[in-house]
C-alpha cells in the first residue's frame, strides 16, 4: 500500500503522567499507523493507556513523548480531521436533537440554512428520522448514543474514534447499533475513511474490526497487531470467528510467566510491583469451580465468559488473578487448574482460607505490607500512611485501588484485618489497640 493512504501515524507515543516521584509511564514508546479503508479496533485491560491514546490522536491532550502525524503533517493542537464518540452520550440535554447535532456543524461555522439540512440528513441517516425536535430525555440510550453518533459525524469526521461506544447500552440495543454503524461503515455513504474504536469487549471487537490493535498494561503499550480477514456478515458462531476471538483472548490473558516475572518485586524495591487485578473473591471462587466440575482439562477462556455470565474484562481479571497465585496456567487461550487449584476448588471454606492465606504471603506487595505492619507500633498502621507509602508505585487512584484490593484478600484470607473507625490496618491475630 502507498504512504498516501496513511492517516493517522504516531511514532513512539509515551504518556507520563504525576511529577517527581509519582511520575509513572502510562503509554510507554507506542507506533501505530491508520490507513484509509481500515476499522481498527484497540482492546486492553483497564488501565493499558487506550483512552489517553485516544485523546492524544483527537489532539485533546498532548503526548509527553514522540510525535503524531495525520497526512503526514504533525498534529498541532486539535485534529480537525478526528472526531470521537465517547461511552455516555453527552448531549445537551436542553438542546433537541436536532439542536444537538447542529451545535457541531455551528462550531465548524456552517450557515443556518446549511446546518438545518445537513443535520436532518444526519438525524436520518442514523435512523432517527421524525425525532428531530425530541429531547435527550425521551430517548432510549441506543437512540441517545444515535444522536452522538450523528454528531460526531456532522463535522464529516476522516478518522472517527469510538471510546467504548457500545458499553453503556443494553445488549439489545448495543447490538442494533452496532449493525447499524456497519451497514453505514461499508456502505461508504459517510466520508469516514476509517475508525479507530476502543473496546473492552473482544467479540464486539472481532465482529467490527478489519484490523485489532491489543495493549497491555504497566505500562500501556502495543503487544500484538494482527488482521481480521473475514467478510461481513460475521457469523460469531462460525469457527473462523471463535478461533480469532479465542486467539485474542490468548493474548489478552497473556502466556504464564515465570514465578519472578510473574509476582513482580515489592513497592519501594527496584522493578516493578505488578498491580493486583480487581477482583471479588467470590467470583474467582465461582470461577474455580466452575473450572473443576466442568473443565477438568483446561476450559477455553472465551467460552467461560459466556458460561459464567461475566463480560471479558472481569474474567480476564479473575484468569489472572488464578494465574497470579498459582491456582492455574495459561496457554493459548485456554486455562487449566493447577494441582493447587484443584484442591483449592474441593476445599472446605476454612481450607480455602489457609490456601489462599499460604498463596498472597508470597506475593511482594504482601511481603512489603506485613513487614510494614510488623516493625509499627502495636502492628497498625492508618490507611492514608499505607496508600501515601504506595503512591511511590502507583498513581493515587491506582494506589487506593490496590490498597482497598490487598485488604480484600488480605481480610478473606485472615492475613489482615481493617478497623473502619480508626481507618487502620492492622496483622490478624492482633486486636487493635483502643
Ligand atoms: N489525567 C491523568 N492523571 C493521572 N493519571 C492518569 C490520567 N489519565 C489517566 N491516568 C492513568 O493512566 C493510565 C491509563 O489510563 P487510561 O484511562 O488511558 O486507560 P484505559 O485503557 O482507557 O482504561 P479504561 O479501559 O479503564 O478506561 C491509568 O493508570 C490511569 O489511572
Amino acid at each position: 500500500m502507498s504512504n498516501d493512504s496513511v492517516l493517522l501515524e504516531l511514532k513512539n507515543v509515551s504518556q507520563l503522567y504525576g511529577s517527581g516521584e509519582k511520575r509513572f509511564v502510562a503509554v510507554d514508546k507506542v507506533n501505530l499507523t491508520v490507513r484509509e479503508g481500515e476499522y481498527v479496533a484497540l482492546l486492553g485491560p483497564s488501565g493499558c493507556g487506550k483512552s489517553t491514546l485516544l485523546r492524544i490522536i483527537t489532539g485533546l491532550q498532548k503526548a509527553s513523548e514522540g510525535d503524531v502525524f495525520y497526512r503526514g503533517q504533525r498534529l498541532m493542537g486539535v485534529n480537525p480531521y478526528a472526531s470521537i464518540v465517547f461511552q455516555t452520550f453527552a448531549l445537551f440535554p436542553w438542546l433537541t436533537v436536532q439542536e444537538n447535532v447542529e451545535l457541531a456543524l455551528k462550531a465548524r461555522g456552517v450557515e443556518a440554512d446549511n446546518r438545518r439540512r445537513l443535520a436532518i440528513d444526519l438525524i436520518d441517516r442514523v435512523g432517527l428520522d421524525g425525532f428531530e425536535n425530541a429531547y435527550p430525555r425521551e430517548l432510549s440510550g441506543g437512540m441517545r448514543q444515535k444522536v452522538g453518533f450523528a454528531r460526531a459525524m456532522a463535522v464529516e469526521p476522516e478518522l472517527l474514534c469510538l471510546d467504548e461506544p457500545f458499553s453503556a447500552l443494553d445488549v439489545l440495543s448495543a447490538e442494533s447499533l452496532r449493525g447499524e454503524l456497519l451497514e453505514l461503515w461499508l456502505s461508504g455513504n459517510i466520508p469516514t475513511r476509517a475508525i479507530l474504536m476502543v473496546s473492552h469487549n473482544i467479540e464486539e471487537a472481532v465482529f467490527m474490526a478489519d484490523r485489532l490493535v491489543v495493549m497491555d498494561k504497566n505500562p500501556g503499550r502495543v503487544v500484538a497487531d494482527f488482521e481480521v480477514n473475514l467478510p461481513h456478515p460475521r457469523q460469531r458462531k462460525s469457527p473462523e470467528f471463535q478461533a480469532l476471538v479465542d486467539r485474542t483472548y490468548g493474548i489478552l490473558a497473556g502466556q504464564t510467566m515465570t514465578e519472578a516475572e510473574e509476582l513482580g518485586s515489592a513497592p519501594g524495591e527496584p522493578g516493578t510491583t505488578r498491580a493486583l487485578p480487581e477482583i471479588s473473591i467470590s467470583d474467582l471462587t465461582g470461577m474455580l469451580e466452575h473450572i473443576f466440575e466442568n473443565h477438568k482439562d483446561g476450559a477455553d477462556i472465551y467460552r467461560l465468559a459466556e458460561e459464567l455470565s461475566i463480560d471479558s474484562d472481569t474474567l480476564l481479571r479473575l484468569t489472572e488473578a488464578a494465574e497470579l497465585l498459582r491456582f492455574a496456567t495459561i496457554q493459548k487461550g485456554d486455562i487449566t487448574l493447577t494441582v493447587l487449584g484443584e484442591t483449592f476448588a474441593e476445599a472446605s471454606i476454612l481450607a480455602r482460607k489457609e490456601i489462599f492465606a499460604t498463596r498472597i504471603r508470597r506475593l511482594p506487595i504482601f511481603r512489603w505490607i506485613i513487614n510494614m505492619l510488623r516493625s509499627a507500633e502495636n502492628q497498625q498502621l492508618k490507611w492514608n500512611v499505607i496508600q501515601t507509602a504506595l503512591e511511590l508505585e502507583f498513581p493515587p487512584e491506582e494506589a487506593e485501588k490496590q490498597l482497598e484490593t490487598v485488604v480484600n484478600w488480605g481480610r478473606y484470607a485472615e492475613v489482615l484485618g481493617y478497623d473502619d473507625k480508626s481507618e487502620t490496618i492492622y496483622l490478624e491475630s492482633t486486636p487493635v489497640a483502643v
